[in-house]
């Protein structure tokens, strides 16, 4: 279903794009300057209902300041925001929305339930007493809902920050930097938690430095640069075809050759790496092996791998900065 345009939403019945299989996030054409200094420049995406986006991009990419705009924090110089089918601004889509900003400090004379129940209170929702424990717990702070803020760490701040997000149960959370603070197993409780939420159908915008936590829980992915939009799509279709590692003995010309009409083939020593097509059978590598084996190859070790998310984002990054110094 096409999106729709925010002045067609006003009014009670409720729009197409209110219908369920309206995106959680659909934005289109943003722009916004801070005097010289363009922040955002022409970006437009989508995050579907229970889908992990992850926003990447380096410093200054423009990745918060999208974020603020989507959220109606900031206000764009040009471009349409629905979220969850109704105008950014709408209570009614802000009130389904959890967000976690990059930087934020609660009140340190504030206990941890109470600066939930203050949020909860602020937002002009209503969580019962138990929910709200429950969702302490969830973030690992069951035994610190009766402490002041102010003795928090940074990661047990940033944990109460995700409650804050997750308390009334949003549709849509907003995620800037979940994890800068949190230790390894912080992270690994953030990941599932994640996983969590997807299950239950409720769509994450995750804006994150951590590209292996990205690439472990985002499903599709839009990469920023200088405001710009510089990639965008699934996984599978950034990090494009997987690649076969080899390491073998007795490797004669017909191997080679065999080895050879897999894919594009590098060989280092002992060790051949196949770049396989992204559209390859599944049979594709059994195949290889036994042929090899037919040609009196030593297989040693046979490896599938893919080029890491981050590569890629380098990759990505070099690219759009070379064609901007052209
Ligand atoms: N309030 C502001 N006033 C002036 N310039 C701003 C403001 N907010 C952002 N900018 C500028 O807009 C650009 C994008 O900043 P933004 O914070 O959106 O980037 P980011 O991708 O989130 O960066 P980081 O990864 O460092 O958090 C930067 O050049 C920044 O200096």
């Amino acid at each position: 279903m096409g999106p729709v345009s925010a002045g067609a939403l006003s009014g009670g019945a409720p729009s197409p794009a209110e219908l369920p299989e309206s995106p959680a996030v659909w934005c289109s054409g943003l722009r916004k300057r801070y005097r010289r200094q363009t922040a955002v420049d022409d970006v437009s995406f989508t995050v579907r209902r229970g889908e992990v986006l992850g926003l990447l991009g380096p410093n200054g990419a423009g990745k918060t300041s999208t974020i603020k705009i989507l959220l109606g924090l900031v206000r764009a110089d040009a471009g349409e925001v629905l979220l969850l089918g109704r105008p950014a601004r709408d209570p009614l889509a802000r009130a389904r929305v959890g967000y976690l900003p990059e930087l934020f400090r609660y009140q340190p004379w504030l206990t941890a339930a109470e600066v939930l129940a203050l949020h909860v209170r602020l937002a002009g929702a209503t969580v019962p007493d138990p929910q709200r424990r429950e969702c302490l717990a969830t973030v690992g702070l069951a035994d610190r809902a009766g402490d002041r803020v102010g003795g928090f760490s940074k990661g047990m701040q940033q944990r109460l920050g995700l409650a804050v997000a997750l308390v009334a149960r949003p549709e849509l959370v907003v995620l800037d930097e979940p994890t800068s603070a949190l230790d390894p197993l912080g992270r690994a409780d953030v990941r599932d938690l994640l996983l969590g939420l997807k299950e239950r159908n409720v769509a994450v915008l995750l804006n994150s430095h951590l590209i292996g936590e990205v690439e472990r829980v985002c499903d599709r992915v839009v990469i920023l640069d200088k405001g710009r939009v510089a990639a965008a799509g699934t996984l599978g279709e950034l990090l494009g075809g997987r690649e076969l590692r080899l390491r073998l003995g007795g490797v004669g010309e017909a191997a080679t050759a065999r080895l050879a009409s897999a894919g594009t083939l590098h060989r280092s020593g002992d060790t051949f790496t196949v770049t396989l097509p992204a559209d390859h059978d599944a049979d594709l590598v059994p195949r290889l092996v036994a042929d090899l084996v037919a040609a009196g190859v030593r297989v040693h070790a046979v490896e599938p791998s893919r080029v890491s998310l981050e590569q890629r984002l380098l990759d990505i990054l070099r690219a759009s900065s070379e064609g901007a110094t052209r």
